[in-house]
């Protein structure tokens, strides 16, 4: 064989869901930079299965997920998510259907939600440059305010009750803190921030509290401390460089991931990896935001949170080299000023996407030589 060739060592099935709005645009561009560095790098291949489980399909034919949807996922290696959601069907339903049984399903308990300033882009926070806010969300991914429990009576009558029910329960507290623990454990400054409101939410957050210090004495070498999830808000705009990883709830990580990445450029930036950390089952990769209906169809979405949510996905399936030229790609592309509109730039989604592409070839032939 002539050295140029390299054998391909292993093909990865990914399931595409892409979803609704933007959802559909990101996705087709995460698939176009991953088959350009799987092209490029040759020593892994990917075969995309898209399923057209979508708001828009739901509408025509009264289902998102077919009943054995879950089941199909499962045979594949990863997930890559675009979005759902659209304004013809109500949010709760296409939640419900398609977003949220795949990650209690797939046991997805850990959702990672990694923020920083890229090169080339500014955060909104005067003062605060590339490398002032570096942090990771470690987010509860089964439980707490996304349970599903609860219940209405009375419906459609002036004395309609609802209740909502957030359950915490000991097990998926102590996974999800040793989780975040190890996450800390793993980066240079091994500090980690426990966000709760266990002043005011007297059962759920004082055990949350509670496991927290528990699992704490496993973890000496990690620097802990404590916000209630109001106070967190003003110390994440106030002492960006004060953070460093953060565990919080289902609710406060979602909520604190969206400030997050606005403070970091924009919310097109921002990753996240739904986690079966047994690998028992597929991990889902897919950008923190939604299926954005305003500039849907525009070709105006920022792939940036797209791709690097794809790079997270490479690195889990244990491709390090792969993700690491897909981010360092990016970032090349964005220090260039090549950004779209919501990062300040003039660029469209297919414009970022090519870039990206070529700068790969050009990583890669550069490691080449
Ligand atoms: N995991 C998911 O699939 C997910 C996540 C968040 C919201 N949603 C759903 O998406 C729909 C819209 O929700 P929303 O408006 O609250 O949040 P959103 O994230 O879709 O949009 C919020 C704002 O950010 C902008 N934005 C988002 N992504 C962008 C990108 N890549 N590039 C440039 N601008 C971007 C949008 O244009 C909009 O102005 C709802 O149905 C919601 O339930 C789904
Ligand atoms: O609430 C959710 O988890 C849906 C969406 O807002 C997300 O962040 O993925
Ligand atoms: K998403
Ligand atoms: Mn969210």
């Amino acid at each position: 064989m002539p050295s140029h060739v390299h054998e391909v060592s292993r093909i990865y099935n990914i399931a595409c869901i892409p979803g609704d709005g933007i959802g559909v645009d990101i996705t087709n561009a995460a698939i176009q930079v991953l088959n350009k560095l799987s092209s490029t790098l040759k020593t892994f291949e990917f075969d995309f299965k898209t399923y057209d489980w979508s708001s828009k399909a739901y509408l025509e034919r009264g289902w998102y997920m077919p009943p054995d949807g879950l089941a199909q996922l499962k045979t594949h290696d990863a997930i890559y998510f675009g979005a759902v959601g659209w304004p013809a069907v109500p949010d709760h339903i296409s939640l419900w259907s398609l977003i949220l049984p795949i990650r209690k399903a797939l046991n997805q308990y850990v959702n990672v939600r990694p923020t920083r300033i890229l090169q080339g882009t500014k955060s909104p926070l005067e003062g605060c440059q590339v490398g002032d806010l570096d942090w990771v969300i470690v987010r509860e991914n089964s439980e707490g305010e996304y349970s599903g429990q609860g219940g209405t009576s009375h419906e459609g009558f002036e004395n309609a009750v609802a209740t909502e029910v957030a359950v915490f329960t000991q097990v998926g507290i102590e996974r999800i803190m040793r989780f975040a623990f190890e996450t800390a454990r793993a980066r240079p400054r091994r500090k980690l921030t426990l966000v709760t409101k266990s002043n005011a939410q007297r059962h759920g957050m004082v055990l949350w509290d509670k496991v927290f210090y528990e699992v704490a004495k496993e973890y000496e070498d990690v620097e802990t401390d404590k916000m209630l999830v109001d106070a967190m808000t003003v110390r994440m705009v106030l002492h960006p460089k004060s953070l460093d990883t953060i565990v919080a709830t289902n609710l406060h990580a979602d909520i604190l991931s969206d400030l997050a990445a606005a403070l970091s450029g924009s919310i097109g930036i921002a990753p996240s990896s739904n986690l079966d950390p047994t690998r028992k089952f597929p991990s889902m990769f897919e950008p923190i935001h939604g299926s954005a209906p305003d500039i849907a169809g525009k070709g105006i979405a920022n792939p940036v949170g797209a791709f690097w949510s794809a790079a997270e996905m490479v690195r889990w399936l244990g491709q390090e080299k792969g993700a690491d030229v897909l981010m360092r790609a990016v970032e090349n592309v964005t220090a260039r000023g090549f950004k779209t509109r919501d990062l300040g730039g003039e660029r469209n989604t297919k414009e970022v996407t090519d870039s990206v592409c070529e700068e790969i070839e050009k990583l890669v032939a550069g490691q080449e030589a």
